[in-house]
């Protein structure tokens, strides 16, 4: 894996975002945290109180409908839902034809976005929530056509969110998307159950709140500096007769592990769906 490190402001292109929604306000705040200028940012989004609040936080200037502002741009962020990316290129791809376009949408395959604008160089990412804190895990993937100077201009943008791992096969992202895509919303439901049982339990609702998220930050943190795997951190944990095996168990008896793993597997067959459905 290549990992980010900060970007020099003026190794960041002028940038034009289709879509000013949440994925896109969260890689425009990490654009401005590492020194681009608002000014060099376009933003196409229709809904007005979006574009209040991108004015308000990040001090863009973001156009109502397509026009020559957005063909200034050197790279295109495509961050519409994929249900309207096929209209979004219809609208504002005549104006930039020149631009090399990176995706985020889940699911639309860069044949189909080839198609829509005309235009070979296209790459993919694949982003997740945790990008609005600067903790983002991207995975990235470019079509032949994006040249070597190319990537490292969608490294640059995306290395402003947090890390990113380079894809060779583009079927690969929707398993992204389906584990680090949607993998924040699992970690918040897993989190929502550990308050409930704590409360249930007898905690308060800020006490057991502070205990999860403090666990799940400290165990991510001590996977992430730690050389062995996963199973053995959990064996540390579980000492023979204990309450931890006693948990795990309960979660054995229930399926838990298999659901969750089907559960994944549902979300990486909505990612090929989204595409087959609004790829054509
Ligand atoms: N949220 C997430 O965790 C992640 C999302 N993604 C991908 O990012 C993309 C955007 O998601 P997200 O930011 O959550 O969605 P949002 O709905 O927050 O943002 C999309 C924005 O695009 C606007 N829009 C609609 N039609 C057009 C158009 N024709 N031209 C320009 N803008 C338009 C929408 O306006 P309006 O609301 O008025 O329709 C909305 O403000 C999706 O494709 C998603 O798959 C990828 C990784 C993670
Ligand atoms: O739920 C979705 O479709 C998007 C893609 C990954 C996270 N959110």
């Amino acid at each position: 894996m290549r990992q980010n490190t900060a970007t020099p402001a003026h190794a960041l292109p002028v940038i034009a975002f289709i879509g000013g929604g949440n994925m896109a306000s969260a890689i425009i705040g990490g654009l401005i945290d590492q020194g681009q200028q608002a000014s060099q940012i376009e933003v196409l989004e229709p809904g007005a109180e979006a574009r209040e609040a991108l004015r308000s936080t990040h001090g863009v200037e973001p156009l109502p409908e397509a026009g020559a502002a957005l063909e200034r741009a050197q790279v295109v962020v495509w961050a519409v839902k994929p249900q309207v990316f096929r209209d979004a290129a219809a609208q504002a791809g005549a104006h930039v034809r020149q631009a090399l376009h990176l995706s985020v949408a889940a699911g639309i395959r860069c044949d189909s976005i080839v198609r829509w604008l005309g235009c070979e160089r296209v790459a993919r990412a694949m982003p997740n929530t945790p990008a609005l804190v600067r903790k983002g895990m991207s995975a990235l993937y470019a079509r032949p056509a994006v040249s070597a100077a190319e990537r490292q201009s969608v490294e640059a943008i995306m290395a402003c969110t947090g890390e990113f791992l380079w894809v060779e096969n583009e079927k690969q992202l929707d398993a992204v998307t389906a584990l680090s895509g949607s993998g924040p919303a699992y970690v918040f439901y897993f989190l929502e159950a550990m308050v409930r049982a704590g409360v249930g339990m007898g905690l308060s609702e800020p006490q057991a709140y502070r205990l999860a998220v403090a666990t799940f930050a400290g165990a991510a943190e001590l996977a992430r500096r730690s050389d062995e795997p996963p199973a053995v951190l959990r064996q540390r944990v579980t000492s023979k007769g204990g309450t931890t095996h006693a948990a795990l168990q309960a979660l054995e008896d229930a399926g838990v592990g298999a659901s969750f793993e089907a559960a994944m597997h549902a979300a990486e067959r909505r990612a090929h769906a989204l595409g087959d459905a609004f790829g054509a």
